[in-house]
């Protein structure tokens, strides 16, 4: 009530919800008190600033366990400080003002509620550990030969013009997906087909909101003031995504109880690959109050927004720039046959041995990073950067693109040069070269994602002779917070004969 007291536009918009959804005609009841989403945002904001025990009731463990990475013996009694969480500016935008709104759309209810730090240092162990990689590149190499199969199919009969936009969209998709919650996004069996088109666009929609969304991540006004009726649209999509992931995580738990009822550490140091969210439902037994289905969703739907349209979009600009510059493509050729030749695939395991591949790869990141603007990050306390004093609460948006293409940074900015990462990056060179963001909130999945587009351009270059359809393949770019190609890849492509015979085997 003191809140509201002290925050009559509050008070004004609670009592506008309660006319337009109760009337005048009877005095609320806790029926109505449901349908008052406004309301309850009050509330649960109350509860944020002025929690009732700020230091909950002391708890005692009863067995040895880990918590956030600290071993807790038996019998320790522990201290959980939600005054603090609640007021961490890591965690929230400006946490000491009044702002019932930021938990429209469900925000807040999970993985804000908790400490992000923590899971993000579960992130770095258990989903993007070295060894996590190396467990999931079985998947990434069986949806790197799938693409193959259908290049194949299409290109047997002679060269083909075919469309890689859909293609590397939906290896990209899988991968993330088969890693994040054990199966695809869309069926092989449905390869090529209107309904594959279809699934897949309603992938698209769930998981990848429109511009007018993403504007409002950089312009928070615009959230607030509304645009384009972009609030009733994210609590709509907020809902739909929900529905699917609970739906997914449910299937899951339902195999996982079905199978076997294995401990997370079974789970973590066994030889078999599981995915993210099996593990994660597995420590929910353990913690449940930390692995809520809430934390385990947002896992899950981070991976998918985060993994997808970046790696497939990097992967189609390396095969532009490739069929623009016919003799950076040919060295990456004879890298390839000299290193694993036309006997097998190339594997993950062969990326080490490709340095000419990985430089092509990280200059396409360079020119073109998928996230130029990376995300927008906030200043928790004031700062001086380059030069400009920051106050504490800034919204900060760093524009890798330019640093990337700036003539004071690098030799011939806009040219394609991959040799120019032949030399390694030096020491403090870090700062310039950004794709993945740098510092704490530098991209988990980084390494997965360079895995990705590496096996799957090594494969492509590998086993097929590629052309530009026209004379040059255009590099233009579209609009938008992801940097991808304005008009979707088309190119030419055929089995290279020297690999027929073990095209024909896959
Ligand atoms: C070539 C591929 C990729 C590129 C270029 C890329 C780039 C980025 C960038 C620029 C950021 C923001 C960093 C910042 O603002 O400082 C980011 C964040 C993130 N990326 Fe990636 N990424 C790629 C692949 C992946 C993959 C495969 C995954 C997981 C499956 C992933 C998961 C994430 C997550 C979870 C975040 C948010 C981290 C946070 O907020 O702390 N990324 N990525």
């Amino acid at each position: 009530m003191s809140l509201l007291l002290n925050n009559p536009e509050t008070m004004q918009k609670a009592s506008e919800e309660i006319d337009a959804i109760v009337g005048t005609e009877h005095i609320l009841d806790e029926v109505d008190v449901t349908k008052l989403s406004y309301l309850q945002n009050i509330l649960n904001e109350t509860f944020r600033l002025f929690p009732p025990a700020p230091l909950l009731l002391p708890h005692e463990s009863s067995e040895d366990c880990t918590i956030s990475g600290f071993h807790v013996p038996r019998g320790t009694m522990l201290l959980v400080n939600t005054w603090s969480i609640h007021r961490d500016t890591k965690l929230w935008v400006e946490p000491t003002k009044f702002m019932p709104e930021r938990f429209e759309g469900g925000e807040g209810e999970g993985y804000k509620l908790l400490p992000l730090r923590n899971l993000r240092r579960l992130a770095v162990a258990e989903i993007f550990s070295s060894e996590s990689l190396r467990k999931s590149s079985t998947v990434r190499e069986e949806e790197v030969s799938c693409l193959i199969r259908r290049l194949l199919k299409v290109s047997t009969s002679g060269t083909q013009n075919v469309e890689l936009r859909l293609l590397f969209s939906i290896l990209a998709s899988n991968v993330v997906m088969r890693v994040s919650a054990g199966k695809r996004c869309v069926e092989e069996e449905h390869a090529g087909t209107k309904m594959e088109k279809q699934l897949f666009q309603d992938f698209k929609n769930k998981f990848f909101p429109s511009l007018a969304m993403n504007i409002c991540d950089f312009i928070p006004i615009l959230r607030v003031i509304g645009f384009k009726g972009l609030e009733k649209n994210m609590k709509r999509l907020h809902g739909i995504r929900d529905d699917f992931l609970q739906n997914l995580i449910d299937e899951i738990r339902l195999k996982l109880k079905r199978t076997t009822s294995l401990k997370a550490d079974e789970v973590t140091d066994g030889e078999e690959r599981r995915s993210v969210a099996e593990i994660l439902l597995c420590l929910q037994e353990s913690e449940p109050e930390f692995y809520t289905d809430e934390v385990i969703k947002s896992t899950v739907l981070m991976m998918f927004v985060a993994g997808t349209e970046t790696s497939a979009i990097t992967l189609e600009w390396a095969l532009t720039l490739l069929l623009n510059h016919p003799k950076v493509m040919q060295k990456v050729k004879a890298e390839i046959d000299e290193h694993v030749g036309h006997g097998r695939l190339l594997n993950e395991s062969d990326i080490v041995k490709l340095p000419y591949l990985s430089c092509v790869i990280n200059e396409t990141l360079r020119l073109y990073p998928p996230a130029p603007l990376l995300l927008p990050h906030f200043s928790s306390e004031a700062c001086n950067a380059g030069g400009f004093d920051i106050p504490q609460g800034t919204m900060l948006v760093v524009n890798a693109w330019t640093m990337h293409r700036d003539p004071k940074l690098w030799e011939e900015p806009n040219e394609f040069k991959p040799e120019r990462f032949e030399a390694g990056l030096g020491e403090g060179d870090g700062f310039k070269y950004i794709p993945f963001g740098i510092g704490r909130r530098v991209c988990p999945g980084a390494s997965m994602g360079l895995q990705i587009v590496s096996l799957a351009l090594g494969v492509l270059v590998q086993c097929f002779e590629w052309d530009k359809v026209g004379t040059v393949e255009d590099p233009s770019h579209g609009l938008g917070m992801i940097l991808s190609k304005a008009k979707p890849l088309e190119a030419l492509c055929s089995p290279r004969r020297d690999l027929i015979t073990l095209l024909s085997h896959l």
